[in-house]
């Protein structure tokens, strides 16, 4: 029911509150400066329209009234009319910079206090995201965590900023109500008429607006979300003419945006709408009760100490600024509460579990090579359907291994369990006996260089893109990396060479030129694993061969953990995984799984064929035999 959740603030959102006021905490100087010049701005508020009416009422009319305001100004005139006259307009020109100087320093302080924490936010916000698991980053669209990053982290800055502006209103509210009601009992009642209808309005629009704002920053979410996805999917909707379809979703996206923002809109646009005839009526209210007040103590019946032309004008200069105090008070509920529907986002993903974690008693693990056990490997990415089946294997250091078979079968799954991007579900992973789960995180991906099918490239040089496991790589390295994978020859042909700046996703290269980058991106860290998912499936044979080679003058250094349908690449391993639905079938040298005569040596026939094949196709007689290819 929407009274109940816009009136009633739960332990929750208290812990939402004080955890959003926490991000300040550094801050508590500034802060305290702020506080200090608002209490100036307030002071100057009230003090403003006093020089005027001190003129009027005790310097012009020339019988200086008794109360105490026109006794505290006037006791720091001279005796002289003209002295009085002088000092009361320099009193409001200094009240006036003086104002200015201290609103000036306010939204200085106001701005750092903004950035800085929000800063900080962001920063909270992008290490969570940064640790959160795949699990987690593979079922949520990027574009939610990038609204968060650059919308809801504004919220914990918002709640502070409401908590203060509505404090100092509040206080202001007080002192200005405690002077009117020393002026005139009856005007101020008359000004506070109003008051109920505020209530009522801030009542009937806050809950209208706080929902409108939730699903509109759910919706705006849903569309940075969609634009994202669409601007990837632009060569797709090229390639099956689907731009009409595309444009078709994006527009609904946007509609959907827009009339979300529409009905917030109107509620936004209706809310000052009601408050403000509510306090025009109050305006009226006083000029005509006050004026009335006038004429009656000084024309009528003069009366002294009755009310006067000056002190009129100081209750509308009051009634003036007693509306934006009141607006404070009155919106801050609202406002509150959309900075916490924010902050209750951005905190939502900072308490998000992480799934891989790092045990406190977790050992060192120097980077050296290191024997790894597959121990009764399980996995699962959903609890009812297993993706692997008790996986056993003992790959040595130094040793080249494959794990090959069918498409969908869990090899690339396997890979990530290296990395701990997931952990096992059943059995563990050990190094050198220790559980990777044992190992500190940093440690066990220290001794892993993937690459994944994927080869994602950066909008940088291409020389950053493959020092990019090992940021201080020499430039020696580097170009030692790209030698070894075949992708000096076509750097060295670019204008810029190294220093060639590679467009988003690399997408200024082919797909083979890509790949090759991502394995000499490996080749520069030292990591002892080189985890290698399809690196060949865009390289021509040329290509594949080179990468082959150097896998095998690589071998007995590094421990080469590949995944591939290429059987040619497998013939040089150690050990030979064959995986079917989840299991391992086979194992051994590709020579002792072709003498099984099983899954393998039906593959491996499949794949002669096709070789024999493209090469029949190229026009090259090819009398290419088993012996040959394994050679
Ligand atoms: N993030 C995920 N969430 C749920 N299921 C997944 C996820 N990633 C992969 N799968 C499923 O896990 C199974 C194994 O996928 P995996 O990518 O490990 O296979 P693969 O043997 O490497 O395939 P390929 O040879 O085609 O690369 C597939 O059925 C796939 O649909």
């Amino acid at each position: 029911m929407d009274t109940q959740q816009f009136g009633h603030v739960d332990a929750e959102a208290t812990s939402v509150y004080r955890r959003a006021l926490g991000y300040f905490a550094v801050d508590r100087v500034r802060i305290a400066t702020l506080v200090a010049l608002i209490g100036v701005s307030v002071c100057v508020g009230l003090l403003e329209a006093w020089p005027l009416a001190v003129l009027i009422d005790s310097v012009l009319t020339g019988q200086p009234k008794g109360d105490w305001v026109h006794g505290l100004f006037l006791s720091v005139l001279p005796a002289s009319k003209v002295g009085q006259i002088v000092g009361l307009v320099l009193m409001g020109m200094g009240l006036y910079i003086i104002g200015y100087l201290a609103w000036f320093g306010r939204m200085m302080i106001n701005y750092h206090l903004d950035y800085r924490g929000t800063t900080r936010v962001r920063h909270d916000l992008f290490r969570k995201l940064q640790h959160l698991g795949l699990t987690y980053h593979r079922s949520h669209p990027q574009g939610d965590a990038i609204y968060r990053l650059t919308n809801d982290a504004f919220g914990p800055w918002g709640i502070l900023d409401t908590v203060i502006g509505t404090s100092v209103a509040a206080v202001m509210l007080v002192v200005m109500t405690a002077i009117l009601l020393s002026q005139d009992v009856s005007l101020t009642l008359a000004a506070f008429t109003v008051g109920p209808f505020m209530l009522w309005s801030n009542w009937r629009f806050g809950v209208r607006i706080h929902k409108r704002a939730l699903a509109s920053k759910q919706i705006d979410a849903d569309l940075t979300s969609h634009i994202q996805q669409a601007m990837v999917r632009v060569p797709l909707a090229q390639t099956y003419q689907r731009e009409a379809y595309e444009f078709r979703r994006f527009r609904g996206a946007v509609g959907r945006s827009v009339r979300a923002l529409l009905r917030l809109n109107l509620q936004e646009q209706l809310y000052p709408l009601a408050r403000d005839s509510i306090l025009a009526v109050g305006g009226a209210i006083i000029l005509g009760y006050g004026g009335y007040l006038v004429y009656r103590d000084q024309i009528l019946s003069p009366v002294e100490g009755g009310m006067t032309v000056g002190l009129l004008l100081v209750f509308v200069d009051y009634i003036r600024k007693l509306w934006e105090p009141l607006k404070w008070l009155t919106e801050f509920v609202v406002k509150v509460r959309t900075h916490e529907a924010a902050a209750r986002r951005v905190f939502r993903i900072l308490d998000t579990p992480e799934t891989i974690t790092e045990d406190p008693r977790a050992e060192d693990l120097p980077v050296s090579s290191r024997t790894m056990v597959l121990d009764h490997v399980g996995f699962a990415y959903r609890p009812d359907y297993p993706i692997l089946h008790d996986l056993c294997a003992t790959i040595g250091p130094g040793e080249m291994v494959a794990f090959v078979g069918p498409s969908g079968t869990g090899k690339s799954t396997l890979l990530a369990l290296m990395l701990r991007l997931y952990d096992p579900t059943a059995g563990a992973l050990r190094l050198d006996g220790i559980d990777l789960r044992a190992a500190r995180l940093t440690d066990t991906r220290a001794h892993m260089a993937l690459v994944g099918q994927d080869s994602l490239m950066l909008p940088a040089s291409i020389a950053a893109n493959i020092a990019y496991g090992r940021p201080g790589a020499s430039r020696n390295e580097i170009e030692r990396a790209a030698e070894l994978t075949g992708a000096a020859a076509f750097i060295e042909d670019l204008p810029g060479g190294y220093e060639t700046i590679l467009a988003e996703g690399g997408q200024n290269l082919s797909g083979g030129q890509r790949q090759r980058l991502a394995i000499a991106r490996a080749l520069v860290t030292r990591a002892p694993f080189l985890i290698l998912d399809e690196p060949t499936s865009a390289l021509d044979p040329h290509h594949e061969q080179l990468l082959v080679e150097t896998l095998k003058a690589l071998k007995g250094g590094r421990t080469i953990v590949l995944v591939t349908h290429r059987l040619e690449s497998v013939v040089a391993c150690d050990q030979v995984f064959m995986i079917d639905a989840g299991r391992i079938i086979e194992r051994g040298t590709h020579h002792q799984l072709l003498g099984l005569n099983g899954h393998y040596a039906r593959m491996w026939s499949g794949a002669v064929a096709r070789t024999e094949a493209r090469m029949q196709v190229e026009g090259q007689r090819s009398t290419l035999t088993d012996a040959q290819l394994a050679g």
